[in-house]
């Protein structure tokens, strides 16, 4: 990285649906905005225009759960090509709503695939990159079905899910998170948005003061 280049950093935030991403990711931007950082929000499966129409199928189109792993990775695949490594090697920060971590929480935990083939397309497609920090909002099931039944938005695929499967995408979720706790910092969201900020916001400025 040449001199002067402030070297860009890449914080994903996971959870499972419902759990308070969306509200808190726009507090995140907007504080790292105001330090100065230049920041590209984005999300998965999206982010790309292949990505985002990758996203409308895999919201919408029942599946095979395998198939379903594939084009998660490869609207990954597509999104690192052209927004997450160019923004990163501009300097930029990305904050990304989901990334590899949700494939394990939903396709491993939640649907059962096979973690080995998990590990060989995390491999093929980011092998030695992970995200600089994730942030997982933990919530229970139950609680994360309220606040998204008050949202009246119809559900989609997976939130149409009962609530076992949630309960194994969340376990999946911390299970990723004992397995690598410097990367993966687990955020209790059954709190206000307020307390919910103030330690996201404190742990990134732990991180990057
Ligand atoms: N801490 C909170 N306490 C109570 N309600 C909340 C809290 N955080 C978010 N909500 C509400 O819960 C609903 C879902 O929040 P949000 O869209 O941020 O979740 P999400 O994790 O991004 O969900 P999804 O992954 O399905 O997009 C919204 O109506 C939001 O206003
Ligand atoms: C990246 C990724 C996502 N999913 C699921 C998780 C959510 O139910 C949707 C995305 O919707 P959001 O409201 O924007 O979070 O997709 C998944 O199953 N596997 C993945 O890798």
């Amino acid at each position: 990285m040449s001199e002067g280049v402030t070297k860009g950093r890449f914080i994903t935030f996971e959870g499972i649906d419902g759990a308070g991403k969306s509200s808190q990711i726009a507090a995140l931007v907007a504080h790292l905005e105001g330090k100065g950082r230049v920041v590209d929000q984005t999300r998965e499966p999206g982010g790309t225009e292949l990505g985002e129409r990758l996203r409308e199928l895999l919201l919408h189109q029942p599946m095979h759960l395998e198939t379903e792993a594939m084009l998660m990775f490869a609207a990954r695949r597509e999104h690192l090509a052209v927004r997450i490594r160019p923004a990163l090697d501009a300097g930029r920060w990305v904050v990304s709503d989901r990334f590899s971590d949700a494939t394990y929480a939903y396709q491993v935990g939640g649907r059962g695939l096979d973690p080995a083939k998990f590990a060989a397309l995390e491999q093929w497609v980011h092998p030695g990159f992970q995200p600089d920090l994730t942030l997982v909002f933990d919530l229970s099931p139950e609680r994360a079905a309220q606040r998204l039944a008050g949202t009246g938005n119809a559900p989609d695929r997976f939130e149409r899910e009962r609530r076992d499967f949630f309960e194994r995408v969340r376990g999946a979720y911390l299970e990723r998170a004992a397995a690598d706790p410097g990367r993966v910092r687990v955020i209790d969201a059954d709190r206000d948005p307020a307390t919910i900020r103030g330690e996201m916001l404190a742990i990134v400025e732990e991180r990057w003061p």
